[in-house]
């Protein structure tokens, strides 16, 4: 796991959308795996701006969002659904199509998580999954004791969730429940994974997600069992990390060539 802490979040934005960048100029039929919640945002305002000004294309590539909840419509304007449009894919080339997310108004709730999983897979499976991670220590909607090889399935999100995500909704007792998710085990099929967190908020779970043990009551440690992820953070969400001068030195000495 390569550890980063930048002093700039312009810059965060900058380096993960380099890697994007380098993925889709390469492969332009990739598969991205997407993210909602506040942390992404530059990141997808930067690439944004890479398909405007420099002509990146996702012409021919895919999407797959990570979450949605259950109980609100693909029309409600916090659904992820709507989010990801809003914020992203709708400002750049990729056909709507394209834009896949687990359907939280499915007849078949119970069913929808192993059809989502197959639809990942008949992609070709995700070639980079942009991540959050939430007080808690989530990542997706998987919460604490989510099983470590767990599949897309439906969740009960924690009350201290609930509250986090409130300031998105008119009151407490509108914000969902439940929510289908992307297990940790299909996260962690992602070729690659890039979790970024910014804000003293998350020091503590970005702590015990990189330096405390692998466990399922902080289901971002799971990234240390990937093959190719990366942690990228500000100095306040850095801030509890007990090797953060060697994070620093490390990313200060990387070897030219050494790319994301
Ligand atoms: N399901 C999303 C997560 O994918 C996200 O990582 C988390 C943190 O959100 P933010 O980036 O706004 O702090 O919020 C939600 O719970």
């Amino acid at each position: 796991m390569e550890v980063i802490i930048l002093s700039d979040p312009g810059r965060i934005a900058g380096l993960v959308a380099d890697a994007v960048e380098r993925r889709v100029r390469a492969t332009p039929s990739s598969v991205l795996g997407l993210a909602t919640g506040s942390s992404p945002l530059k990141i997808y305002e930067e690439l944004i701006r890479r398909h405007r000004q420099s002509g990146l294309s996702f012409a021919d590539a895919h999407a797959f969002l990570l979450d949605e909840y259950i109980g609100i419509p693909r029309s409600h304007d916090q659904s992820y659904y709507s989010v990801i449009r809003r914020e992203f894919t709708n400002h750049i080339d990729i056909p709507a199509e394209r834009v896949h997310s687990p359907n939280g108004e499915s007849d078949d709730i119970a069913g929808e998580g192993a059809r989502y999983d197959e639809s990942i897979r008949a992609a070709g499976g995700i070639d980079i999954q942009l991540l959050g991670i939430g007080t808690d220590g989530h990542i997706g909607f998987n919460e604490p004791a989510s099983s470590l090889r767990s599949r897309t399935r439906v969740k009960t999100l924690t009350e201290q969730t609930r509250e986090d995500n409130a300031r998105f909704f008119p009151s407490m007792s509108d914000v969902p429940r439940h929510v289908l998710t992307q297990g940790l085990g299909t996260i962690s099929e992602s070729r690659q994974a890039v979790l970024v967190a910014t804000g003293a908020a998350k020091a503590e779970a970005v702590a015990a997600a990189v330096e405390g043990p692998v466990s399922a009551i902080c289901p971002a440690s799971v990234l240390q069992l990937h093959e190719h992820a990366a942690v990228i953070v500000d100095e306040a969400a850095g801030s509890a990390l007990e090797l953060a001068d060697y994070y620093k030195h490390t990313y200060a000495n990387r070897p030219k060539w050494q790319e994301l």
